[in-house]
């Protein structure tokens, strides 16, 4: 998206952080421009004339997890995000599109971190908001040692966290750090993958779940892969049984126990599984009546070629990448697939990045 650098950027940063490239882009012509990107993804896969809905916006402000890079440099440290394509990191002052909360903890993290041995040069930090209050987790390159802990510990004492950990290893847990996923709840691993904003997060789900077959039965099943904590599972699964597949083991049992915890053992199942080494089969995939799939950045690579030649009347692909949605929706048709519905969600506000649901029917 080209800025036009009509309207006044909301961040002092603007322009050297690479967080938010489009801040000075008038609202219409963003969003605009953001929609046309799935329009023009789609029709590169040979659906010319889908019906791509209006672009769901998210506002500033509401980012709910966000990661942090460290470098030390000289005597001081550097907190914020890596400059626009390049390694430097930009020590930022504010962030206004994180949550309030998240940003207020910028400066006190910069201090944290400065006084910490097992912090050598290059390091990072990963909050993510939960349903009471925050979760950090720091990625060090060196050992922490027991004074590192000690400050750690004061340091969640002293802003309430949830929970603070290094790397997935939880240093003191003050609350049980709990996610309500729209009919599960979890507790997910520390620096754990959630969508970015709960807008944003509500969106796909009810996006997902408008594209889900009519014709529903108790004994119905849907196979969902790259569930993550199960961020779109529990709404699936009151609409059929669901088979629940990632491949991150935290992830994974994150799932399982809130599932359990949550009673839905007869609803849902979770396997831990690796997709790119061992996709799901054909046979695996008969008698299913949707596969819902949120693959990573990259795509479903080796698992698409399963959803080509299965007979799975409907696939929901929730995508963060126009261009490999282009390239994997193509195989889709060339397999018989049609595009029911498109939603645009503007998921990553401020960027060129862009979140899609695309419904696809044979
Ligand atoms: C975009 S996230 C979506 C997660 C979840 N659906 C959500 O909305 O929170 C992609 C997920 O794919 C998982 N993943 C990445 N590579 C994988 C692989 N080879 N096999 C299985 N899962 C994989 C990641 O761990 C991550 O949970």
């Amino acid at each position: 998206m080209s800025s036009t650098g009509t309207v006044p950027a909301v961040c002092r940063h603007f322009g050297i952080c690479g967080g938010c490239t489009e801040q000075d882009v008038p609202e219409q012509i963003y969003h605009a421009a953001k929609r046309e990107r799935l329009i023009e993804a789609l029709a590169r896969a040979g659906f010319a004339d889908a019906p791509v809905a209006e672009m769901i916006a998210i506002p500033m402000g509401t980012r709910r997890r966000v990661d942090f890079a460290l470098l030390r440099q000289g005597g001081a440290v550097r907190l914020g995000l890596h400059a626009a394509k390049s390694r430097d990191v930009v020590d930022i002052a504010e962030c206004p599109l994180a949550l309030p909360a998240i940003a207020a903890l910028i400066a006190p993290l910069r201090e944290l971190v400065a006084k910490l041995s097992g912090f050598r040069k290059s390091g990072s930090v990963l909050i993510n908001a939960l349903d009471h209050g925050l979760d950090v987790s720091l990625a060090l390159d060196g050992a922490a040692s027991a004074a590192d802990r000690s400050w750690l510990i004061a340091f969640a004492r002293d802003h309430a966290l949830l929970r603070i950990s290094l790397g997935d290893e939880p240093v003191l847990v003050l609350r049980e750090p709990t996610l309500d996923l729209g009919g599960l709840t979890v507790i997910p691993p520390p620096g754990g993958f959630l969508q970015p904003t709960v807008a944003g997060e509500a969106a796909i789900r009810a996006a997902v779940v408008a594209g889900l077959p009519g014709k529903l039965t108790r004994k119905s099943w849907i196979v969902e892969l790259y569930a993550g904590v199960g961020t779109l599972t529990g709404a699936l699964a009151g609409h059929a049984r669901v088979h629940a597949v990632e491949g991150n083991k935290a992830a994974c049992a994150a799932l399982e126990a809130g599932v359990r915890q949550d009673g839905l053992a007869g609803r849902i199942t979770v396997e831990a599984r690796d997709l790119a080494r061992r996709p799901v089969t054909v046979k695996e995939l008969a008698g299913a009546a949707c596969v819902v799939l949120d693959p990573p950045f990259d795509g479903a690579g080796s698992q698409i070629g399963a959803i080509l030649e299965s007979k799975v009347p409907r696939a929901i692909y929730v995508s963060c990448n126009p261009d490999v949605l282009a390239r994997e929706a193509k195989l889709l048709r060339q397999a018989g697939y049609r595009v029911v519905a498109a939603a645009p969600i503007d998921q990553f506000p401020a960027s060129a990045h862009l979140e899609s649901v695309v419904v696809f029917g044979k």
